[in-house]
């Protein structure tokens, strides 16, 4: 069935209402879904085994003019070259203000196309990865540039092999390597404070919306919402306060429920069930959930409620801001989205939330903070520019929140957030309460959380830790890398114009194949660190309100994102790790929706996460492909796995000498979980 012209028709619609007035379109939008949504061209699991590996007809080498990429992988760098359209590109790509470089019309931009693309700059030698590293672990990242005309997709994006030189490089948007030397991004070292070169980032952005409606916009939540209710639930650690069940049982003051309930909350998910209780009662806190369960209001609500109660001490009025709520997120648009939810629940009230984040003017920071900031939510660099710049005062910190914890713990944002706390000034933990917040929590990473949290902290694990979501239909395709790309233009027609999110590894390639699909008639837009903040703003705006119905990405948009309506996650390259797979999935069927997640797995390259997949797929009671439990099992090695991850799951709090306690959430029965044999594996 030719599903072509729909998306003609949508690629040639000029304007979009934009502002959140979802509720109509998406009803219609829907609709069409539901149409759609079951034409043929891809089905679940094991009817795709086994497909042949055709010649790419589409060479991702000299043909498009493909450039190279710089191997500057800082996310605030400004002194890239990139080629933008000016017929059809974003314009606001074209001038952005932070540039004094010359941009060029783009060779192998697509021209016609919403969101015509640069790609990169044409002089590097190197391109180099956005996500973790494979095999090469997690160490050095500088790799060979694109192999030479006609190879096709030679992208060498999982060797990892590194410089030798031992620098890190991970999904951490704000770490820069340069020379193959990895250092931690400072906005200061960036050239805002003119310390050293380059361009001064000016971009401002706009200033949220004011009005009541979409401050408190929302989507529905889904035919599945009412089956959180029978998720396990295990709270460990001593002295756990009973769960509550309604958000009446919370007792929180009048204005927060009064913007509980505009924000269409009537009933708890299980992750606010347990944590919310737990953090007003003061107790530090891990907490495990799936993706898309209601985390963020799980912190949100119970620390606004206790500033409600004891006061806060910040005013515009004083010389210093000392926030007394740190909330730390590792990407600039999720900490945006967190910082949109804390305005949001403190509507109305004295409190007042500030976001800042890298890519933005450093000053336009400042002024936010100094006109009053009770929660700072901030990206790790220009927190620790700000807190450098002694902008703000830590005295007052009682609560300080990470969210994707086992990423702002990882060895990308680890040596930031322990000088976080470290800092001068900074309650010690002990006098602090601690919240980590994340849908996957790796064993290694939850040891070295003991630096952070009280030793008496608790842990909540809803469902599975590092579980996918089961309201994700997922699907993995055996695709080479050459037939990929049609195997993506296929899949995208077959699905029409509904929300679709495509993961790729590297910057690069994302620009490619946004500017692949755009020549396809395909309406796309891209995100990954290279774009500037206004473009990644832009891009994200276009996906969210419709304009661009695909989106592709790199890792910077796997976690956190809240996106409407996003019903299909494509893995057009799998990532290195399988709790990457878990956030990337989790972008779709989120609070009750359903949603869909179709994966290409190269057995060229991805044979290393056959078995975490079986597992992923299993524990999520998807069906398993027999192709792929065959490489699971021909792949496996006994305390050993070949994933950049050892073990599947941390499947428990990692203390072991807790008194555990199990729990259905509703029904309060225990029943403890003992970890399988697969999760006993030791992390690499
Ligand atoms: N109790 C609730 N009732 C209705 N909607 C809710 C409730 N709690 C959260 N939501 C909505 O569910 C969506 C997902 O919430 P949120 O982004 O906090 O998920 P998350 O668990 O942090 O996901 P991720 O792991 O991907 O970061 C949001 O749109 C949020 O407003």
């Amino acid at each position: 069935m030719d599903d072509g012209p729909s998306r003609r028709n949508h690629f040639m619609r000029s304007g979009f209402a934009s502002g959140r007035s979802m509720g109509n379109r998406d009803a219609g939008e829907s609709n069409k879904r539901e149409n759609t949504s079951t034409m043929g061209g891809f089905g679940v699991g094991k009817s795709f085994g086994n497909r042949g590996f055709s010649n790419n007809k589409f060479e991702e080498g000299d043909s498009s003019g493909f450039w190279r990429e710089s191997n500057n992988d800082c996310e605030d760098n400004q002194t890239r070259n990139r080629g933008f359209s000016k017929r059809g590109g974003y314009q606001d790509g074209n001038h952005s203000e932070a540039s004094g470089s010359s941009r060029r019309g783009g060779r192998g931009s697509f021209r016609g196309c919403r969101g015509g693309f640069g790609l990169g700059s044409p002089n590097s030698e190197y391109e180099q990865d956005e996500g973790t590293q494979r095999t090469g672990g997690l160490f050095g990242s500088r790799r060979p540039a694109l192999s030479g005309a006609g190879n096709g997709d030679t992208y060498q994006s999982r060797s990892g092999s590194g410089s030798g030189r031992g620098g890190y490089k991970g999904l951490n948007e704000e770490v820069v390597t340069g020379s193959g030397k990895n250092y931690w991004k400072s906005e200061a070292e960036g050239g805002e404070s003119g310390d050293t070169q380059g361009p001064k980032v000016t971009y401002i952005p706009p200033p949220p919306p004011e009005d009541e409606d979409s401050i408190f916009a929302h989507y529905q939540t889904g035919i599945n919402f009412d089956k959180y209710d029978t998720i396990l639930v295990e709270v460990s650690g001593h002295d756990a306060p009973p769960a509550i069940l309604t958000f009446e049982e919370a007792n929180l003051c009048q204005t927060l429920n009064n913007n509980i309930a505009k924000a269409g909350y009537t009933k708890l998910t299980p992750v606010q069930k347990y944590s919310i209780p737990i953090i007003l009662a003061g107790r530090d806190l891990m907490a495990c959930a799936q993706t898309g369960s209601g985390k963020t209001a799980a912190f949100l609500l119970p620390i606004l409620a206790h500033m409600m109660r004891d006061g806060i001490t910040a005013s515009r009025f004083k010389e210093l801001q000392e926030p007394e709520c740190i909330i730390v997120a590792p990407t600039r648009e999720l900490i945006n989205q967190i910082y949109l939810e804390a305005r949001k629940f403190s509507f109305g009230t004295c409190v007042r939330a500030v976001v800042i984040y890298g890519g933005t003017q450093l000053g336009h920071s400042i002024r936010q903070i100094v006109q009053g900031c009770n929660i700072l939510c901030a990206t790790p660099g220009r927190l620790m520019d700000i807190i450098g710049k002694e902008k703000i005062g830590l005295r007052q910190v009682k609560y300080l929140v990470l969210d994707e914890a086992d990423r702002m713990l990882d060895m990308g944002f680890g040596p930031e957030m322990k000088k976080l706390i470290s800092c001068p000034g900074m309650p010690s933990k002990e006098q602090r309460q601690t919240l980590m917040f994340s849908a996957t929590f790796p064993e290694e990473i939850q040891r070295l959380a003991g630096e952070f949290l009280k030793s008496n902290y608790l842990f909540v694990a809803v469902g599975q830790v590092g579980g996918a979501c089961r309201d994700v239909q997922q699907t993995i395709l055996q695709v080479g890398q050459y037939s990929k790309r049609e195997k993506l233009v296929e899949i995208l027609q077959n699905i029409g114009d509904e929300r679709t999110m495509v993961f790729v590894e590297t910057k690069k390639k994302a620009d490619f194949i946004a500017t692949f699909l755009c020549q396809e008639k395909i309406s796309t837009t891209s995100i990954h660190g290279d774009r500037e903040q206004r473009e990644r703003e832009q891009a994200l705006g276009d996906f969210r309100y419709g304009k661009c119905p695909v989106l592709v990405a790199t890792s910077v948009a796997a976690r956190g994102l809240d996106i409407e309506n996003v019903q299909h996650v494509i893995n057009f390259d799998l990532p290195s790790t399988i709790d990457e797979y878990v956030h990337r999935i989790g972008r779709t069927g989120r609070c009750g929706n359903t949603g869909r997640a179709i994966s290409f797995f190269d057995p060229e390259s991805d044979n290393h996460l056959a078995q975490p997949l079986v597992k992923v797929l299993s524990d999520a009671q998807q069906d398993v492909p027999a192709w792929l439990e065959e490489i699971a099992f021909s792949t496996y090695v006994p305390g050993f796995s070949g994933s950049a991850r050892g073990n599947v799951f941390a499947s428990v709090d990692t203390r072991k000498n807790y008194q555990g306690k199990s729990t259905l959430n509703t029904a309060g029965f225990s029943s403890s979980q003992a970890p399988n044999p697969v999760d006993d594996e030791s992390w690499d």
